[in-house]
């Protein structure tokens, strides 16, 4: 059996046990019941998901995957495609984004090249993944083959299975591909059936008229690959990327292990889309991060009724939204974990109680 095919058998169920007896304690806590809100709902789903009454969340991880894109020559992006590899070379050198804001939480950036189109130097903090110099471009022929887009999934459910073998106990999705929102985009239209242009948005800044040619090339390639929406394997072959097949794979795999999973912006939203066609007890085990300014994120998120932890304006993708949910996460886990109850603390109960 495929490894595929073996980790989406292997998803399952949320514990219920545990989730009542999490609820029962936050019921208990020195506190209103429900006054700490969505960090009580929060902390008794991660409770369901790790299958613990207490959860502590204390090793979490960012996985970036890399990868370039084909369809970035027809002039979708405001950035050139250069920009992939260079930004790759500025995560290990810990300068971007997400190496600021992952230090902020604590959490360990795990680069991975599953698919960029230049040769990156050795480096010891980047796990080479390589399975193609790029993607085809998607407007003309499909993305990659059927059997690419399964390695690109087992590459990411690899990543996640070393990652909890290490120990890290939340991971948190992010990307970099200098055009990924095209295919992000098409991924959304195709899987949730919208218009292409109520889904595309302007990516890195492009303006009205790569906006309106984004759309039409995204809406050429979807009548010209008819993907199949139950299928996200086809979806993916025909108009993904090989970063977001990886990242489909991680949340797959850490949904297998019963480890939660942070999604962060749009892109790594349509990744999740992905999973959820193929595991749809999968999405369980998602959180949603921030909501991304980029349009269509909405649309991946009613999609998969899962409501954002955060919403801050961004749109820049790298798992930064991600990152920064990671301490909300941890936060309700220690909520639930270190509050005293009503009867520790010899705080009097609600009125007739
Ligand atoms: C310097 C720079 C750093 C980034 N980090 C993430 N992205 C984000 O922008 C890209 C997607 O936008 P589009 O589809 O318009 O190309 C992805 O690489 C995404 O991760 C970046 C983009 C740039 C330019
Ligand atoms: O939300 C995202 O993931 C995003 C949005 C714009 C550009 N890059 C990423």
């Amino acid at each position: 059996m495929s490894l595929l095919t073996q980790t989406i058998n292997q998803i399952g169920p949320l514990d219920d046990q545990a989730a009542t007896a999490a609820r029962r304690r936050q019921d208990m806590l020195t506190k209103p019941a429900g006054s700490l809100g969505r960090l009580e709902e929060l902390s008794i789903r991660i409770a369901g998901i790790t299958g613990r009454e207490r959860p502590r969340l204390t090793k979490p991880a960012v996985i970036v995957m890399a990868a370039d894109h084909g369809v970035a020559r027809q002039g979708v992006s405001a950035f050139p495609a250069e920009v992939t590899p260079q930004m790759v070379l500025n995560f290990l050198r810990g300068g971007a984004a997400i190496n600021v804001l992952a230090r902020h939480v604590g959490a360990q950036v795990i680069v991975v090249d599953i698919g960029v189109a230049a040769d990156l130097p050795s480096h010891p903090e980047l796990v080479s993944r390589k399975l193609a110099y790029g993607t085809a471009d998607f407007s003309q022929e499909p993305a990659m083959s059927l059997e690419l887009a399964r390695q690109a999934l087992e590459v990411g459910i690899t990543c996640a299975n070393e990652a909890i073998d290490r120990g890290v106990d939340l991971l948190a999705t992010g990307e970099m591909g200098i055009a990924n929102t095209t295919a992000a985009s098409a991924i959304v239209a195709a899987i949730t059936g919208r218009p292409a242009a109520e889904v595309t948005g302007r990516g890195t800044g492009i303006d009205d008229a790569s906006l309106a040619r984004k759309i039409a090339v995204i809406e050429q390639a979807l009548a010209l690959h008819q993907p199949n929406p139950r299928d996200g394997l086809d979806v993916l072959a025909k108009v993904g990327g090989l970063e977001i097949g990886g990242l489909a794979g991680v949340i797959l795999g850490a949904a297998a292990r019963r480890v939660p999973v942070v999604i962060d912006g749009f892109i790594s939203g349509s990744a999740a889309l992905i999973a959820a066609t193929l595991a749809p007890a999968a999405v369980n085990y998602m959180i949603a991060g921030h909501r991304s300014v980029e349009r269509g994120h909405v649309a991946v998120y009613s999609q998969l009724d899962l409501q954002p932890l955060l919403d801050l304006n961004m749109r820049l993708g790298e798992g930064t939204g991600a990152v920064l949910a990671m301490s909300i996460c941890q936060a309700a886990c220690k909520v639930l974990d270190e509050m005293a109850t009503f009867a520790e603390a010899g705080v009097s109960e609600k009125k007739g109680e």
